[in-house]
């Protein structure tokens, strides 16, 4: 049965509704509530510990809210066929260093049901992404951090997810492969893929559509970019968090 909340979900491509996360008696994140948009950039703009990574972990279904509750396109999450339509990209690599770039993508590939044709076609399409094709022979242990987070982003994008989550995924990775991989980022967003992309970066929040400013585990505001510097009357929006986070007077 279909619930109100429900129903007003089916708009959005993620809504989370009412959601706190304690740790022991800590609670790390505060009562949070946000719609992403389908085919759109939503940033999670917030300092080191502030709740970013707690937040898209609920999101992507690998932690579980206290309280409140996840929805995608409708449907409660955490959800079997939903979680299939997910690309994660954690802020840690989770790769076999002892095999090649090759070998843990095609481990990948096999994970999300790709085979033949197809698995050689994708490997080589989000290889060729993230300018990477050259070292697929070579063993990941002698992959650089900015290279593992490109093999890891590549293997995110494998199996053409609706809703990509990626935290943090251009800690690394020098200016211009980050600037290819953000225009990368809005090409898929124009074909339809939800990207939700934590960062505390500010030149990265302002390529986002919309965003979430984090702080101490409360959301303190969304909007665009332009909005939220109109708002606070902030010419940049470093100086919009600081006022929405009460850091100035
Ligand atoms: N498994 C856990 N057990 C206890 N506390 C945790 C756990 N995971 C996160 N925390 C705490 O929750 C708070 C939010 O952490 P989180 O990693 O979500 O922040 P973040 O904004 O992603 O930071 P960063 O940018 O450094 O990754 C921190 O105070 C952290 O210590």
């Amino acid at each position: 049965m279909q619930t109100v909340e429900d129903s007003a979900s089916e708009q959005a491509a993620v809504r989370v509704n009412r959601v706190s996360r304690k740790f022991g008696k800590r609670e790390v994140l505060h009562d949070i509530t946000l719609e992403v948009r389908p085919s759109e950039v939503f940033g999670l703009l917030g300092p080191s510990g502030s709740g970013k990574t707690t937040l898209i972990k609920v999101i992507a279904g690998l932690d579980k809210a206290t309280t409140g509750e996840v929805f995608m396109h409708g449907v409660r999450m955490p959800n079997l066929s939903m979680l299939g339509r997910i690309g994660y990209m954690a802020q840690s690599d989770a790769l076999y260093t002892d095999l090649t770039g090759r070998e843990n993508l095609g481990f990948f590939a096999s994970m999300f049901g790709l085979s033949g044709q197809e698995k050689k076609r994708r490997m080589e399409e989000v290889m060729t992404l993230v300018n990477l094709v050259d070292a697929m022979p070579r063993l990941v242990a002698a992959y650089s951090g900015g290279m593992k987070r490109r093999l890891s982003l590549a293997i995110a994008l494998l199996h053409q997810p609706d809703l990509l989550i990626l935290d943090e995924p251009t800690v690394g990775i020098d200016p211009s492969l980050r600037r290819t991989i953000w225009a990368e980022l809005h090409t898929l967003c124009a074909q339809g893929t939800t990207i939700i992309v934590t960062t505390h970066v500010m030149d990265e929040a302002e390529q986002c559509h919309r965003l979430g400013m984090v702080r101490d585990g409360y959301l303190i505001a969304t909007g665009t970019p332009a909005e939220l510097k109109a708002q606070t009357k902030a010419p940049t929006l470093e100086e919009a968090f600081l006022t929405y986070g009460g850091g100035r007077q």
